[in-house]
């Protein structure tokens, strides 16, 4: 699903952050991307989500090479790997619903075709009350879920998240780890990027570890 081959990343001028990563993510899996802050966790996320092009090495995401993609293949591949950002990116004149829906909305599907699934989907994340507010009044917590909720309602093959457990307390990071792993038995493949031992350690799971620029893979 993923391959990376000898990638190493460098931005302008600076000295390579990463290098000579090589490894696979298969479909349904769950693993989690840790090391030390400024290891380089995002910008390995920002390249599993074609974000970024690598200085060197080969990548391929979902069959395809990604030096060889075209501006115009892009979307298709993005709509197949759904991220939650750090910073959650939700837009802040819209309510929960329809940042949830807005994937699609962009698609230009119609909203009597998704309504049911989104409100669903919003539900599964315990945001059920919170259909019709806006971002400003909701909690860290909440947004965080709706932001998982909006990286999910296109199912995506693949789940990139970004510390999705940085801003709410250890019940609610449990909490959102299990969704993670409901949505990994339901068949999707997740990368989980943290630098929470405490989350980690509530899971058997895959762990690549990066630190000065290289990974190190725990199976
Ligand atoms: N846009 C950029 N331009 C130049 N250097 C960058 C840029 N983004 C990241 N870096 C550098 O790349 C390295 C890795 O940063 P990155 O944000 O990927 O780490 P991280 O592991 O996600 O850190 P954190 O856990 O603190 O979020 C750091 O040395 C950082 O300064």
């Amino acid at each position: 699903m993923v391959r990376f081959e000898n990638v190493g990343l460098r931005y302008d001028m600076g000295p390579e952050v990463l290098r000579d990563l090589s490894f696979q993510i298969w479909p349904q899996s769950f693993q989690f991307l840790t090391g030390p802050s400024g290891a380089g966790k995002t910008s390995l996320l920002r390249m599993l989500f074609l974000a970024l092009k690598p200085t060197r090495g080969l990548i391929t995401i979902l069959g395809k090479d990604v030096s060889t993609l075209k501006r115009a293949d892009l979307p298709l591949i993005r709509r197949r790997i759904g991220v939650v950002f750090q910073d959650f990116r939700l837009l802040d004149h819209l309510t929960t619903y329809e940042n949830v829906a807005l994937p699609l909305r962009v698609r230009g599907k119609e909203e009597a075709e998704y309504r049911r699934d989104v409100v669903d989907l919003i539900k599964w994340v315990g945001l059920g009350e919170r259909l019709n507010a806006p971002p400003l009044v909701l909690s860290g917590g909440e947004k965080q879920r709706a932001a998982i909720a909006r990286a999910l309602i296109d199912r995506p093959d693949i789940l990139l998240a970004d510390e999705p457990t940085g801003n709410v307390d250890p019940p609610l990071a449990r909490r959102i780890l299990r969704l993670f792993l409901e949505l990994n038995r339901s068949g999707t493949a997740v990368v989980i990027a943290t630098h929470d031992v405490g989350l980690m350690d509530q899971v058997e799971a895959r762990r690549l570890v990066l630190a000065d620029g290289r990974v190190t893979i725990y199976d």
